[in-house]
């Protein structure tokens, strides 16, 4: 069990401007936070500086209390990100894509694969696991960066507009499987511009 916490953080890229603002947020195991707000609102800015990616001009990220040091500290610390724009190497195939993390991070081959599997029949695309990313649809690619995130066994996932190519049935299914995470214990962050998803979340956090 992980949770996450950002405490009094700013964040600028310009001086005087900051995109968060001694902001504080807390995401709890089990629990899914919809972050919503127009384009620029800093949506992104929140998960990359929660998924270790950004260093806060001040206050804290925080993992079970104990300061984030930066991304390679958050994924050994079981912080997954899916980013925005899917993140994929467009010249491998899904299976690829989702398998390779896994081994750099240490898994063996075996079990790797068989998660890989899982992962990608979660998101229905079993038919696509052979095929290159640059071949996929933009909603396959989105759903097989979904697979990634899943293949991970996150802690704690955040997961960045993750729904934005995908149709009904897709956004529903990729909302299922959040929730899912969630019951076994993940804390989730979820980016969104889509109202209904957001609805469907335990608390919503409105970037102006
Ligand atoms: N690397 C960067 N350098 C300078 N400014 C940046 C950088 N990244 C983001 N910004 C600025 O910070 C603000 C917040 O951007 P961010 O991408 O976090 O917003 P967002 O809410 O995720 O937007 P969208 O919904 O369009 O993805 C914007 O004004 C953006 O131009």
């Amino acid at each position: 069990m992980t949770f996450l916490k950002l405490d009094g953080v700013t964040v600028a890229y310009e001086p005087d401007r900051p995109v968060l603002a001694d902001f504080v947020l807390s995401a709890y195991p089990g629990r899914i936070i919809a972050v919503t707000g127009p384009s620029g609102a800093g949506k992104t800015t929140l998960l990359w500086t929660l998924a270790g990616l950004i260093r806060p001009q001040a206050g804290e990220v925080t993992a079970d209390g104990e300061p984030l040091r930066g991304r390679q500290d958050a994924i050994a610390r079981g912080v997954a990100l899916i980013p925005q724009g899917n993140g994929l190497e467009a010249t491998l195939t899904a299976s690829e894509n989702v398998l390779l993390p896994l081994i750099a991070g240490g898994m063996p081959g075996e079990e790797a694969e068989t998660r890989t599997a899982a992962a990608l029949e979660r998101l229905g695309l079993s038919g696509q696991a052979d095929q290159l990313v640059e071949e996929l649809s933009g909603g396959q690619q989105q759903r097989t960066a979904v697979a990634r995130g899943l293949a991970a066994n996150a802690k704690v996932l955040l997961a960045d507009e993750i729904t934005s190519e995908l149709d009904a049935v897709n956004r529903r299914l990729v909302l299922e499987l959040l929730q899912e995470e969630c019951r076994r214990g993940v804390a989730v962050v979820f980016a969104t511009h889509d109202p209904q998803a957001a609805e469907a979340c335990d608390e919503v956090v409105a970037l102006a």
